[in-house]
């Protein structure tokens, strides 16, 4: 595993007329493509009492780029090789650092005429990519340390989790699929429309939470590589914004989290500090891997040439310089066969297998092997051959070799059985997919027709925008599943049809086997066979764990969320206008819980789809096979439900079945705002 330094860069926009009007100048100079020169305004005051201080500071850095350079200069020299990188399977992050109104979103997202770099690196990746990949678009916002999903808006407020091996994931933040570079566009517009910004007197557009676009690149159904591309929220001093109220209170959230990102910066370019502190902000949490980690990671630090804002530039320097010192350890991901170390098995059994059944084709070689001469022997009766080993009899003095239909048909069947068993792979792939989208789409279903129904019930005729939309949703998704299950029925047809002409072709094998050696290749044929089936049901079987899983995470975020509310409904020290808003908070998340669940609680209807002609794993050792362990699972969540709050005290249902039944829904409709499923 190498070391490599973080790439740090600097971009220095123009003066703009604001700046010009309040009779700044200009006080950073880039020297030539590295060197940036930064100078103290008051080396022009004329101040007698400073006259010794030094008023002059070169930086170097990656590369540096002023007022001339354009979007496309930055991602060609910055850029452009991290997306080689992300190509060849390494997780990047690129991000915008400086202070507010320094180019930023200019950098990041750009504007219609001169599109930003999370177009262009898209772009580039989307030239380098071929048909084999998928990409997956996520785009979200950390506003006042609260993660909103940008192509979600409906979706509520997201947390983060980080499991057992310390990955950072925030579950129940929607990934889109991006076929195409317009659709890359549009997924992007729609989420900067959404985006927090406000104007301040430091910027008219001022971006005032920090925005994330993760681009994930997956092949045969796992991750390959992972590119986020942030752009940060401005730092900014009060006095200079003139922010009060909301502005001021935002400032200092965002002030937070980039305090937090300075202390991780500082801690990793120390020499000496051991302990990094990734926990202060959510943004830090977020960012683990790429500082640090084994994420190759770009820094963009953006400065305005104002003297105006020396102060803010001189910060912004020397953080970025101080990142220079930050190494990350780049580790390129796991090829995207998921099961590499059984990949590699596969490939030993196969060699192995395949200098058998190459030295078994031919009957010289065996029989030289074993020490025995060649034998002669019927052409027209192949049976005869493996009935009446030559092996056993008297030896000829022929050297002859006996090519006959004996041998030359078993090595036409072992060919035709490996062909067979190839295809049989593929249907079974084919099926394995089939089910996961199958079941991913019942999960989904399953909510949205229990929120439909709910309002239904609690509202009768009224139409409401969203339940209009999760109908027509749902319709698209049944049309899919009945899609789906056609191609099930045909892939399902063609695998019984290959198994019963791989047991044909096996037993004809059998027969006309006619040494150890070749009983022992139609014995690892068969193996191998039966092996590829077990691991395409283990994928299978991991697939669908980790939906539930996927889905159990948004559950537990969302009940901690539920705590959270239901602890300060209980502490009871609220007015009545803000219990009454708490209240209708608690029954949304408590709706929400209740749906995003109801799928895990079903699970029996939804499995159906896994069981089919994919080979259950280790049936007969007695350990549990997947049903039975996704039905106890299921078990295990019907059990949760929540209690009901009536006058700051929890009152929990008498059965579990009670805080699901109709009722309860109707007790806690469903609010003008839908849970997210
Ligand atoms: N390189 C550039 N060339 C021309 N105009 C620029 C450049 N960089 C920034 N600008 C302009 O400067 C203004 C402020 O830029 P921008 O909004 O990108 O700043 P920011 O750092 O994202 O600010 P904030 O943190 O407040 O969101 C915008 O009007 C933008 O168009």
């Amino acid at each position: 595993m190498q070391k490599q330094q973080l790439t740090v860069v600097v971009r220095v926009r123009p003066l703009n007329s604001a700046e010009k009007a309040r009779k700044a100048f200009q006080c950073v100079f880039p020297l030539d493509k590295k060197r940036v020169l930064l100078v103290d305004p008051e080396k022009f005051e004329n101040n007698i009492l400073r006259q010794n201080r030094q008023h002059e500071r070169k930086f170097e850095f990656d590369a540096t780029f002023g007022a001339v350079s354009n979007q496309e200069d930055v991602h060609e020299t910055t850029t452009g090789p991290i997306i080689d990188s992300v190509v060849q399977g390494f997780n990047a992050t690129v991000f915008a650092y400086g202070a507010t109104g320094s180019g930023k979103t200019f950098t990041m997202i750009g504007t219609k005429e001169r599109p930003g770099l999370m177009t262009l690196m898209t772009k580039a990746l989307y030239e380098k990519l071929d048909g084999q990949y998928q990409v997956l678009l996520s785009y979200m916002e950390i506003y006042n340390e609260i993660i909103r999903d940008l192509l979600n808006p409906t979706g509520g407020d997201l947390e983060l989790l980080e499991d057992e091996r310390g990955n950072i994931r925030v579950p129940g933040l929607s990934s889109v699929k991006a076929p195409n570079l317009s659709r890359i566009m549009q997924i992007l517009q729609e989420g900067n429309l959404r985006r927090t910004q406000e104007a301040t007197m430091a910027n008219k557009t001022s971006s005032r939470s920090h925005a994330l676009l993760q681009v994930m690149i997956v092949k045969n159904q796992s991750l390959h590589s992972k590119l986020f591309m942030i752009d940060l929220a401005g730092s900014e001093r009060a006095s200079n914004t003139q922010n009060r109220g909301i502005r001021l209170k935002e400032g200092a959230a965002i002030n937070r989290s980039l305090l937090a990102l300075g202390n991780v910066i500082n801690s990793l370019a120390s020499k000496t500090t051991k302990y990094v502190n990734y926990r202060d902000s959510k943004l830090t949490r977020l960012l683990k891997d790429s500082l640090g980690g084994t994420a190759k990671t770009c820094m963009i630090a953006h400065v305005t040439p104002s003297s105006s804002n020396f102060e803010e530039t001189y910060n912004t320097l020397m953080y970025a310089s101080r990142a220079m010192n930050i190494t990350n350890k780049p580790v390129r991901n796991r090829p995207a066969s998921a099961d590499q170390v059984y990949a590699e098995a596969m490939n030993a059994i196969r060699k192995e297998m395949g200098s058998q059944i190459k030295n078994s084709s031919s009957i010289s070689g065996l029989a030289a092997r074993n020490g025995l001469p060649e034998r002669t022997g019927s052409r027209s009766r192949p049976k005869s051959i493996s009935r009446n080993s030559s092996l056993t009899r008297a030896p000829a003095a022929s050297t002859t070799i006996d090519r006959g239909r004996g041998g030359s048909l078993f090595t036409q069947l072992k060919e035709q059985y490996m062909t067979l068993s190839d295809k049989q792979r593929k249907l079974r792939e084919k099926l394995m997919a089939i089910n996961q989208e199958a079941y991913s789409l019942e999960m989904s279903l399953i909510s949205k027709n229990a929120i439909i129904n709910a309002w239904e019930k609690a509202h009768q005729d009224k139409t409401n925008d969203s339940v209009e939309r999760l109908k027509q949703d749902g319709e698209l998704q049944r049309v899919r599943l009945v899609e789906l299950s056609d191609q099930r029925t045909k892939v399902e047809k063609a695998l019984r049809k290959g198994d019963e002409n791989a047991s044909g072709l096996e037993s004809r094998m059998r027969s006309l086997a006619a040494t150890n050696e070749q009983r022992e290749v139609v014995k690892l044929m068969v193996k191998m066979a039966e092996i590829e089936a077990q691991k395409i049901s283990a994928l299978s079987d991991l697939a669908i764990k980790g939906l539930i899983m996927d889905r159990t995470d948004t559950s537990i975020a969302k009940l901690q969320k539920y705590e959270l509310v239901a602890d300060r409904l209980i502490d009871g020290k609220l007015d009545e206008a803000d219990r009454k808003k708490l209240e209708e908070e608690y029954r949304l998340i408590k709706n929400q819980f209740h749906y995003h669940l109801l799928p895990l609680k079903n699970i029996q209807t939804t499995v159906s789809w896994n069981s089919m002609l994919l080979p259950k794993i280790n049936n007969n050792n007695n350990t549990i096979i997947m049903e039975e362990r996704l039905n106890s699972a299921s078990k295990k969540k019907s059990e949760i439900s929540l209690p009901i709050i009536a006058n700051g005290r929890e009152k929990y249902p008498t059965s579990s079945a009670e805080s699901t039944t109709d009722d309860d829904r109707v007790n806690s409709p469903v609010t003008e705002r839908l849970p997210n499923i």
